[in-house]
């Protein structure tokens, strides 16, 4: 299969996935944020299947396959590039203390620095060896013999000598250079944005770029994997640090890996040949802190303190180098591997602390999955529904849809991983955005907001400057920590005076504290009777608001050129109507507004006119990014409910696009089997 794929991340994973398909005749492309950040430069390169002591059979086979694979794997990838990757089967040697030095195991590192297995930070305790692994226990003086310079509270330890490592950041140079000497096409620097879905199936990734396509997809963005679906993968931050070995040392003190109980050290041999490159490396906290970034003290004091106890000798080795890295964790610390709810999208994600072990087994593994539909039965164990079953809780972990409040019952999980909406780098988790205007009171307002469950609500600069009925107060109004407010210039008949009320907007949300607030809702309407938008106006006003800075957001007839227009200057969405403002007309553009949906790069928000559910959720369906309803909850005389019913009908409509409709049919087609009935 000679097929286009698009890979998403540029860490081990994607790089290594990107040279198989290459291969294996693929053409392949690899977008990549920023190759620096990546967690493969910033571990420790341990091929340590046994040494991990994985409880998970599935794991343990998946980490064992890929071990076996190491040696050929590397050995081509040197021969394609020759670069050296530091790959030795060194074997660990995993210490144990006796009784006595137990009891300082607690590093006290409060509630953001835990330890233990499970919830841990340092490596999990060395216990008897499981099943199939070849370990070797070794007495005290047999362990001394075999490693000298252990502490003496050592009384034993095992002897894992299938385990190894590799040199992770020489390795990923090696991977880098092999991907583009076999011309995989790398872009490094380009952020995916968002994933477009269209009836079970990827139909572009939007990217600080523009839109990217390809024939199929593959999911390798490590910690940050969830910002592009719900995946629940999260990051766990790993503290190292790294000692030279001093020059007068002529051999390399540690000859295999030290796996202690609350530290490995790692002696890294040098890849360059040169006694001057050789280290040692220390690590790892395991850290649940979100993408805080930097080295603390409190992690490097408690790396330093485990590994001078372990192996005193390294007291007074100079420190070279402190770093830290983000491991895509999930919940059960296994990765996600293989298809996806769309058919062209496959996922290699969340490889917890074994990404560089697993790396040549994913990327086979994979690659039979793209280019032979080849399921190898191991997949099973980490396909990403395992997360779907479980309760109604993992809902939010798996669809972007925002749950309705209470009292509205949870949706059941669904089978579909959507993208959130992103409005000029922005994230929004709701694709319903309500307004303030003609409520009967302020509290109605309120309620329907929260029943709404948006995120984004716009208002009319203009009300709020005369103080209109509804809008006096609009600071105290709405939790503006919660909703985004989208100033809009109603009200404003030139392009002049739009500009005007959109610069007061910018000042109004810096005094909700909405620093960073750069939206507009551009609307210039000379015409009171249909509150039609002129379009001339609009474009004027747009480019000269883009110039300015501001994310335009404009209201527009639904005229597929002027979108283009207006999307070409810059706009950060268009916001076609569905018939005259207030009107509760219901969808009466629906042709154009499915041209503008077709040729759009920026999201398309359907704004204006929609009178009910039903016709929220057929402007969803179409492909709609997002909606704009006011008049339609405002006005009924139920407000808070017919919010909650457009939240949840802007959801129907947003998985029924998702999921594909059934074809139409001139005439009809039994649902029910015709043979095999019982015949009188
Ligand atoms: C401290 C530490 C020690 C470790 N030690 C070991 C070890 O000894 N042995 C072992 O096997 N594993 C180890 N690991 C784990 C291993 O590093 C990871 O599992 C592995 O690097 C994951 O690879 P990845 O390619 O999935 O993600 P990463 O290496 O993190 O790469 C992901 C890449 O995707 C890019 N990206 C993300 N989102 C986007 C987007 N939206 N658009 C474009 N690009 C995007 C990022 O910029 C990044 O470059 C360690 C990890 C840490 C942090
Ligand atoms: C509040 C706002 O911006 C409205 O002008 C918007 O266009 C919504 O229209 P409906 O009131 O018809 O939903």
């Amino acid at each position: 299969m000679n097929n286009d794929v698009l890979i998403i991340g540029g860490g081990v994973i994607g790089l290594a996935i990107a040279i198989e398909l290459k291969l294996r005749s693929s053409n392949v492309t690899v977008l990549c944020r920023d190759f620096s950040a990546a967690a493969t430069h910033a571990a420790a390169g341990m091929l340590a299947p046994d040494a991990e002591n994985i409880s998970s059979e599935g794991m343990q086979s998946l980490c064992r396959r890929s071990r076996h694979l190491y040696p050929d794997w590397t050995r081509k990838l040197e021969d394609l590039t020759g670069l050296n990757t530091g790959y030795s089967s060194c074997g660990i040697l995993a210490p144990i203390y006796g009784q006595g030095g137990l009891g300082t195991r607690d590093w006290g590192q409060g509630d953001k620095e835990t330890r233990g297995q499970g919830d841990n930070s340092f490596p999990p305790s060395p216990t008897p060896p499981l099943s199939h692994s070849s370990a070797y226990w070794l007495d005290k003086e047999a362990i001394h013999q075999y490693q000298p310079g252990l502490t003496d509270e050592v009384v034993g330890g095992w002897w894992y000598p299938e385990d190894g490592q590799v040199d992770n950041r020489a390795l990923a140079r090696v991977l880098w250079t092999a991907a583009e000497s076999l011309g995989v096409e790398l872009k490094e620097g380009i952020t995916v944005e968002a994933i477009e879905q269209q009836q079970g199936q990827v139909v572009g990734v939007q990217t600080n770029a523009g839109l990217i396509r390809a024939e199929h997809y593959v999911l390798a963005g490590g910690a940050w994997s969830n910002e592009l679906l719900p995946l629940p993968v999260r990051p766990k931050k790993g503290q190292m640090l790294s000692l030279r070995v001093p020059e007068f040392t002529s051999e390399l003190p540690l000859k295999r890996i030290l796996y202690g109980q609350d530290i490995y050290i790692v002696p890294r041999r040098d890849t360059c040949g040169t006694l001057g490159d050789r280290q040692i490396i220390l690590g790892a906290t395991c850290e649940d802190v979100g993408f805080t970034p930097h080295n603390t003290p409190a992690g490097i004091q408690k790396l330093l303190q485990s590994a001078i106890r372990l192996y005193p000798q390294l007291q007074d080795y100079p420190i070279e180098e402190l770093w830290w890295g983000f491991r895509p964790t999930t919940p059960d610390e296994l990765p996600i591997l293989g298809t996806s709810h769309c058919q062209n999208l496959t996922l290699a994600t969340g490889h917890h602390r074994n990404g560089i072990l697993l790396a040549p087994i994913t990327a086979t593994l994979i690659a039979d999955l793209v280019c032979e539909q080849k399921s190898d039965s191991l997949l099973s164990h980490f396909n990403y529904s395992r997360f779907l079953a479980k309760s109604s809780t993992t809902t939010s972990m798996l669809t972007h849809f925002p749950l309705p409040p209470s009292p509205t019952p949870p949706l059941p999980p669904s089978a579909i991983l959507d993208s959130p909406l992103i409005i000029a780098g922005k994230t929004f988790q709701s694709r319903l955005m309500t307004g303030t205007g003609k409520y009967r009171s302020v509290e109605e307002m309120q309620q329907s907001v929260i029943a709404s469950g948006c995120q984004i609500v716009t208002v009319a600069v203009r009300r709020v400057q005369t103080k209109a009925p509804g809008h006096e107060n609009l600071a105290e109004a709405l939790d503006w920590t919660k909703i985004w407010m989208l100033p809009n210039t109603a009200g404003c008949q030139t392009a002049e005076e739009a500009i005007r009320v959109a610069r007061l907007g910018r000042e109004m949300a810096k005094l909700l504290g909405q620093e960073d607030n750069n939206f507009v809702k551009l609307e210039v309407i000379p015409d009171a009777k249909y509150l039609l938008p002129d379009p001339i106006g609009t474009l004027q006003a747009a480019e000269q608001l883009v110039k300015e800075g501001f994310a335009v957001l404009p209201y527009i007839n639904a005229d597929p050129m002027l979108a283009l227009r207006l999307e070409e200057v810059g706009c950060a969405t268009v916001m076609p109507l569905a018939s005259p403002i207030g009107s509760g007309q219901g969808l009466k553009t629906t042709a154009n507004i499915q041209i503008i949906i077709e040729n759009a790069g920026v999201p398309v928000v359907v704004d204006a006119g929609i009178g009910s559910p039903s016709e929220a959720a057929q402007a969803m369906e179409m492909g709609a990014d997002a909606l704009l309803i006011n008049s339609a909850i405002a006005l009924s005389p139920n407000s808070s409910a017919m919010a909650q019913a457009m939240n949840l009908a802007a959801v129907a409509g947003r998985l029924a696009y998702l999921a594909g409709r059934m074809p139409i049919k001139n005439y009809a087609s039994a649902s029910s089997p015709l043979q095999g009935t019982i015949t009188s």
